[in-house]
């Protein structure tokens, strides 16, 4: 599934984010990359461990402990650090899929990634090209999403960002390892979940929005680890 999930940040914390963001020192974007995708990649990274990197990416943690759509989306178990990156002059990053595993850098932490995320941190019309093309069985899907704004999609997925032909596009982007490691299974519980709440607003707690929620748990307790 991909999922757009707006408003993640607001415009005053995209505009605190990018204050600090603009004014550090930025390396090239292949330190983190694997072996094949480091030779579709071309762009500019904060290091992972630059203070910025981490003030910013606890702050993008925090607030997404808060958002319902991303915990019901997602089922987070672990998610790696937040990155940030910036294509500029031409850059891009090439079709690639992202590695299965990843350390958690100066831990012995281990993430799978079930789930890639990119939050968007520039304006859309403040840039031309950096569409993020996600394919799938359906054919390729464009995403060009608002400041603060969120895609989520399958890290099974072939990926990539188009060339940036004007402007800078800044972006934060990082990886879950979810409780339902099965992206169908994961599907299914967030259509369950959506259809509950909805069913709780026309008609909230009828016998039959009790056992639908009993249903979700016990396929949760059936496919989660925890
Ligand atoms: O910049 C993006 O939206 C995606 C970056 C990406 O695919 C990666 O770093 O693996
Ligand atoms: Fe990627």
């Amino acid at each position: 599934m991909l999922l757009h999930i707006p408003g993640v940040l607001t415009r005053e914390q995209v505009a605190w984010c990018r204050q600090q963001m603009d004014a550090a020192d930025w390396v090239d974007g292949r330190v983190t990359a694997g072996h094949q995708s480091a030779m579709a990649k071309d762009n500019a990274q904060l290091p992972a461990d630059h203070p910025v990197a981490q003030r910013l990416g606890d702050a993008i943690l925090a607030t997404l402990e808060k958002n319902p759509l991303f915990l019901s989306a997602a089922l987070p178990l672990k998610v790696f650090p937040p990155l940030f990156n910036r294509y500029a002059g031409g850059q891009s990053f090439g079709t690639h899929v992202d590695n299965a595993i990843r350390q958690v850098p100066g831990t012995p932490h281990r993430v799978r990634t079930d789930l890639s995320a990119t939050l968007f941190l520039t304006e859309p019309e403040d840039y031309d090209g950096g569409e993020l093309i996600v394919e799938d069985t359906y054919g390729d899907h464009q995403v060009k999403l608002p400041a603060g704004d969120m895609v989520l999609y399958p890290s099974t997925s072939l990926h990539r960002v188009e060339r940036v032909t004007r402007g800078a596009r800044v972006a934060s982007f990082f990886w879950i390892q979810s409780m339902v490691r099965d992206d169908g299974e994961r599907t299914l519980l967030f259509d369950l979940d959506t259809t509950i709440q909805d069913l709780n607003r026309e008609a909230a707690g009828g016998p039959a929005a009790v056992r639908l929620t009993g249903i979700y748990h016990n396929l949760l307790r059936r496919w989660a680890e925890a």
